[in-house]
């Protein structure tokens, strides 16, 4: 078999056309558009395609173990790939909740036997996700997932000395706390986003100050112990604010928004549909338009999905019952470059370091035999994706990958499609479908 995969015609971040040759993992060659030529060679051809480096989740629930009807490490990661991603980060969310070595040790090995992209478990900051007792962050970090991402996601740790203990124990292996800004008492029932339209529709309201609370919180105890803070799913004007001013200020604190909050707004709520119930919820326009500006200007870091998926039982029912949550992996792409690009705010370069660079860096995943997040480079790993940008699609939530159908975007015309996807030089999708790994 072929090691050597010649990617004709490729503009590596939006730029000049070129040949990419990936041998033997790595990026072996970067020559000029169509004269790379190697016997046995496959080739693909990229006319008109944007390579990025393959992309990085911060943020994905894998749901396995636990919920397998919802998602599996298998299903997901092949959702991964389809959607341009060669690492993601396994949320801990699990049941048993992943806040052992042991735990975190079985999801990378199932994610290293599925082999579409690496899975990085993120360990649980408390035991059982309770919020009182620290979990064992350094067996986790020293196990053989090598954990560094730690966060109770789902849930806040809202307690102050828990969450000063944990930004203070990260700091011994690199480690970073990713928080879940929700203070529990001001969210108690909550809904839906609190606004003019929770007001008209009658559902329980999820204020704005609920989030940005914890974020100002957090922020002044990261700088106080002097450690790292990454911000989850920010979704509010006044959450870029905050973020903005303790970095200006010189706090070492990171944060993500979701394809969704880039995009939708709560008046998606009006029908009482709840695949738009997710937490946190979805904002206002103004909200909007304020991540779009963050995320442009740096200061938001990264896009990270959240994908959440769930089963038909928990979502399609009535609103207040139904689970919180959508999925994303295999649309975050589409919905930057609607959102970013196309809107003229980002380049590829732009998208490829908030969906690929800088996820990796914070994860603390760019170094090594499997780095991930590195630039299109020679001696680079071949972790590529390609892109269509040209390309147009109506999301159908039945033909996705993921094992769950609660996309957010059904029915709605996004730009882009990815074609392939390489992982250190394998295609984990190629014309648009995944490859079937061959063991
Ligand atoms: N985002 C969600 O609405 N749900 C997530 C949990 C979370 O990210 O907080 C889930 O696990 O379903
Ligand atoms: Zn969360
Ligand atoms: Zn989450």
């Amino acid at each position: 078999m072929s090691t050597t995969t010649i990617l004709r015609g490729a503009r590596p971040t939006g730029g000049d056309p070129v040949d990419l040759v990936l041998r033997d993992g790595v990026i072996a060659e970067i020559l000029d558009e169509g004269t790379a030529s190697h016997e046995g060679a496959a080739v693909v051809d990229a006319t008109g395609l944007v390579a990025l480096p393959g992309l990085v989740d911060l943020h994905t629930h894998l749901r396995e173990p636990g919920r397998e009807d919802a998602e599996t490490i298998a299903s997901g990661t092949r959702a991964a790939a389809a959607g341009g991603f060669t690492a993601v980060h396994a949320m801990a969310n699990t049941t048993p909740v992943a806040d052992t070595a042991g735990v975190v040790e079985q999801v990378w090995r199932i994610g290293r036997d599925a082999g579409w992209v690496d899975v990085h478990p993120v360990g649980a900051v408390s035991v059982g996700l309770d919020g009182t007792q620290l979990a064992e962050l350094g067996a986790m970090a020293d196990s053989a997932a090598r954990v560094r991402v730690f966060s109770d996601d789902g849930k806040c740790v809202h307690d102050p000395i828990l969450m000063r203990r944990a930004l203070e124990y990260v700091k011994a292996f690199d480690g970073v706390v990713a928080q879940h800004a929700q203070e529990p008492r001001l969210t108690e029932g909550a809904q839906m986003n609190e606004g003019v339209v929770s007001a008209e529709i009658g559902l329980t309201g999820w204020p704005a100050v609920a989030e940005e609370a914890i974020i100002a919180r957090d922020v002044l105890l990261a700088e106080h112990v002097g450690s790292r803070l990454h911000v989850c799913h920010l979704s509010t004007a006044g959450s870029v604010d905050l973020v903005r001013w303790a970095k200006k200020r010189g706090v070492d604190v990171t944060a993500e928004v979701t394809p969704h909050h880039l995009l939708l707004t709560d008046d998606l709520a009006r029908d009482y549909d709840p695949t738009f119930k997710v937490n946190p919820p979805l904002r206002t326009a103004e909200d909007v338009e304020a991540v779009r500006a963050g995320l442009a200007d740096g200061t938001i870091d990264i896009v990270a999905t959240d994908h959440a998926p769930h089963t038909r039982e928990d979502k399609d029912c009535e609103w207040a019952a139904a689970a919180f949550g959508m999925t994303g992996l295999e649309t975050a792409l589409s919905v930057v470059q609607a959102t970013m690009v196309d809107t003229g705010r980002m380049n590829w370069a732009d998208v490829a370091r908030v969906l690929s660079a800088a996820p990796a860096r914070i994860g603390r995943i760019d170094s090594g035999d499997r780095a991930q997040g590195r630039p299109l480079a020679v001696g680079e790993p071949a972790n590529v994706v390609l892109v269509d940008p040209a390309a147009t699609r109506v999301v159908d939530g039945a033909e996705q990958a993921t094992a769950s159908t609660n996309t957010p975007f059904r029915g709605r015309e996004l730009p882009g499609r990815v074609v392939a996807t390489f992982l250190r030089g394998r295609a984990t999708v190629l014309d648009g479908s995944p490859v079937e790994v061959t063991a």
